[in-house]
């Protein structure tokens, strides 16, 4: 890897655009985050959040602008080129198999980002690495004894944080999380924030989130982003204090 490659952000946006039809939902954003960070992204519904995600993931084309994965261009890369470049994604719905075991989904997990397809399952399921990598992650996610129920089986908590182990499970060096506390109880919530730290320990760490418990606890910087564009980039505190984000969101949220 080269010098410039190292001190290269985790992701840069640079005058990032993004139209549907007539209607521009991403206006200019510029974004840069530093490899390590854990780095929250708010907003009011409709903010354009998601549509952000879906921007870097590859998920969508940008209109305009420019966006960068470790240095290199995203420009014309499919989602699996991209995650290839080091970068898992989770999704507001949960995207778990219901009828594979809790185990299956995580071994799902790690041989497709290996790039394997499900139709090497059962020539490479025999293989023992894999099951014991699989095994670990079930620890590491406190899934060990659901280990062989139908995932669909899974209480609500508990297949978010399978979700977790599926986007972590290729050792993606980013990770970005849409929303993994949404609909969760106080004390769900807590498991969660503490399962995302500790998978996310040395690593980069995007998420979109709600909660301001949740964000304001794991966050070591805060993006604002209202219709389309960025009012603020900032450290927690900072963007507590900060009057027009008060007033465009964090006034309307218990922050
Ligand atoms: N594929 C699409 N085609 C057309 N419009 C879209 C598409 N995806 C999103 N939008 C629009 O873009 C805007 C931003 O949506 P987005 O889901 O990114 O917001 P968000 O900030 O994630 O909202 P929420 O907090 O409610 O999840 C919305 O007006 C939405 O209707």
């Amino acid at each position: 890897m080269s010098t410039i490659a190292l001190q290269a952000p985790a992701i840069e946006l640079r005058d990032v655009c993004k139209r549907f039809g007539r209607t521009e939902i991403i206006r200019g954003v510029n974004l840069s985050i530093s490899r390590g960070e854990r780095h929250a992204i708010i907003g009011p519904n409709g903010a354009g959040k998601t549509t952000l995600f879906n921007l870097i993931s590859g998920r969508f084309p940008i209109s305009s602008g420019s966006i960068t994965v470790d240095g290199k261009s995203t420009a014309n890369l499919a989602p699996q080129e991209i995650n290839r470049l080091g970068l898992s994604r989770s999704f507001q719905i949960t995207s778990i198999f219901p009828r594979m075991t809790v185990f299956e989904n995580i071994r799902c997990g790690l041989l497709w980002s290996q790039g394997y397809r499900y139709s090497f399952w059962n020539l490479l399921g025999r293989q023992k690495a894999l099951n014991e990598a699989a095994d670990q992650l079930l620890e590491r996610l406190k899934l060990s004894d659901r280990r062989n129920l139908q995932a669909g089986l899974l209480s609500y908590a508990e297949q978010r944080a399978l979700e977790i182990g599926i986007t972590i499970a290729g050792g993606a060096e980013i990770i970005l999380l849409d929303e993994p506390t949404a609909g969760m109880s106080h004390s769900e919530t807590d498991s969660a924030v503490a399962l995302i730290r500790s998978v996310s320990e040395g690593k980069t760490l995007i998420m979109v989130e709600h909660d301001m418990s949740v964000v304001f606890g794991l966050a070591d910087r805060i993006t604002v982003l209202v219709y389309g564009e960025v009012i603020a980039s900032d450290a927690p505190a900072a963007i507590r204090g900060n009057a027009a984000v008060q007033e465009a969101y964090l006034g309307t949220v218990a922050a």
